[in-house]
């Protein structure tokens, strides 16, 4: 299975879970989190986010995976919020794929042409 498979797997396992689709706050901690709002999701990738930090800043290899998870799982029930895909994400990705981050933003911080 691909990256982008598994990540599309997870996504529609989260979408199963959307409160308005049968989804159980008691019996689901999707569930819970989608019912609750983006203050609920938003506030726990801010956490995740952190961690994942303070896990790198660590240099532990298991640490680091583990909240990386963490923060990924997150993100994709806040994509599911909003009704977007994983596979957005990765399209844009791909998108800039070749696109030098450096070039990138020299290109925006342009000013814009005078006549
Ligand atoms: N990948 C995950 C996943 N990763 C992390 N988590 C949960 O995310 C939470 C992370 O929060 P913390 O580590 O901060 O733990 P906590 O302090 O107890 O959390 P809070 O009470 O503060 O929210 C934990 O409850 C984890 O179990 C996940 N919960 C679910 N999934 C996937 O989502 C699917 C659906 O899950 P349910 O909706 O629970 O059936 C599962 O089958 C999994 O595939």
């Amino acid at each position: 299975m691909t990256t982008n498979d598994f990540l599309a797997r997870l996504a529609d396992t989260i979408a199963t879970r959307r409160p308005d689709r049968g989804g159980q706050p008691d019996k689901s901690y999707v569930a819970k989190l989608l019912a609750k709002g983006p203050d609920a999701f938003l506030k726990k990738i801010g956490e995740e986010a952190t961690e994942t930090v303070l896990a790198a800043k660590d240099g532990v290899a298991e640490k680091i995976i583990y909240e990386t998870a963490d923060l990924w799982f997150h993100c994709l029930v806040m994509l599911e919020y909003y009704g977007l895909r994983p596979e957005q994400v990765i399209a844009e990705l791909a998108r800039r794929e070749g696109l030098s981050g450096l070039e990138e933003k020299a290109s925006r911080d342009e000013p814009p042409p005078t006549r």
